[in-house]
């Protein structure tokens, strides 16, 4: 095969930070992607409709002339959100979800639900209202080993949950696990999951062995070979419940190479092509149109984008870094490194 043509895909899980950072990056997404879920873990984060509107704005008012990427809004679920804000959520029409950050979990997550019993009014109004719960899935108490923490938040949050709220539609983000792959696929329908490239291509050792590689750590971490198998074979499934999300995760170089470096891998520069090389490994490249373009809508309640892009064999060096804000520099994931397939304008 030599090129490659696929419905427009989507970015079901998306970081795009705010201001100068939003211009540096916002680009690469709006190039390939037709939508995307746009995650509120700002500072501070976007808990109201009201901010998640004007982001919205600050968002379209930073792509790049005659670029037709749609921004999907979310709100940032805390302790203390009310029903009625999930109802003007609803309302507006642009705020496709809530997201759950259990707090301490990750990146901007101090805010976060301390405890989901708190959420039980505004986790109603969304079971009622169609409105999709998008969860990092992991627990944060400090005994639970860091490799442990997605398996452990199946068992202890996410099972009790959907039997309290047996309709309310989930997403379980950025699955890096046998465990949350299984779990998803036996699930009924209203449960999805979304995967992100760099857990499909990478396990643990790419970032531990022969040194530290920090552009390797993201959240949930990197895990051993056997779950990166279990996702691939969920990618490549077919069903409908896997989709793509790159959880694409801006830091500035400075802040990764550090010794206490942040988490997040930034793939969205080369996001299609990184999913066409794992779904290549697999000889699965058939399957990757519905993972990256029809699943993600028809889960979401959305129409499938009616436009296409085309992905060429034609080897290419992803550059070492890019600009970022500041004048600081940004590393891609697989900086330097080569893809043999490439996004083409047409
Ligand atoms: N994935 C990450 O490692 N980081 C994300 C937060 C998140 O998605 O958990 C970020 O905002 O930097
Ligand atoms: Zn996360
Ligand atoms: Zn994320």
């Amino acid at each position: 095969m030599t090129s490659i043509t696929l419905t427009r895909p989507d970015d079901w899980h998306l970081h795009l930070r705010d201001g100068e950072v939003l211009d540096a990056v916002l680009g690469a997404s709006a190039r390939q992607m037709g939508r995307a879920i746009i995650m509120p873990n700002l500072t501070p984060p976007v808990t109201t409709t009201q901010q998640a509107l004007a982001y919205r704005e600050r968002i379209l008012a930073a792509l790049p002339d005659g670029s037709r990427f749609e921004p999907l809004m979310t709100l940032y679920l805390t302790d203390d959100t009310p029903a009625a804000e999930i109802e003007r959520a609803s309302a507006s029409g642009l705020i496709h979800a809530v997201k759950l950050y259990p707090a301490g979990a990750t990146t901007n997550s101090a805010s976060g639900v301390t405890d989901l019993a708190h959420c039980d009014g505004a986790i109603a109004a969304m079971a009622r209202l169609g409105m999709p719960l998008l969860m990092h899935g992991e627990v944060t108490h400090a005994d639970i080993d860091i490799f442990d923490r997605e398996a452990v938040f199946i068992e202890t949050v996410l099972v009790p949950l959907l039997e309290r709220h047996p309709d309310l539609k989930v997403v379980f983000e950025h699955i890096t696990t046998r465990q949350a792959a299984e779990f998803v696929a036996k699930a009924p329908a209203n449960v999805a999951a979304t995967i992100t490239a760099h857990h499909l291509l990478f396990n643990r050792n790419h970032m531990l062995v022969g040194g530290i590689r920090p552009h390797y750590y993201c959240l949930p971490i990197l895990k051993r070979e056997r779950h990166r198998q279990a996702l691939l074979e969920a990618a490549t499934s077919g069903s409908g419940k896997f989709f793509l999300g790159t959880d694409s995760a801006p830091h500035a170089q400075g802040d990764k190479e550090s010794a206490c470096g942040c988490a997040g891998a930034y793939t969205a520069p080369a996001a299609i092509e990184l999913y066409a090389t794992a779904f290549e490994q697999v000889d699965a490249l058939e399957r990757l149109e519905g993972f990256a373009s029809h699943h993600g809508p028809d889960f979401y309640g959305l129409p499938r984008n009616a436009d296409t892009i085309t992905l060429v064999r034609d080897a290419w060096q992803l550059p070492t870094s890019l600009p970022y804000a500041g004048g600081r520099r940004i590393v891609p994931l697989m900086a330097g490194e080569s893809l043999a397939w490439k996004f083409s304008t047409q």
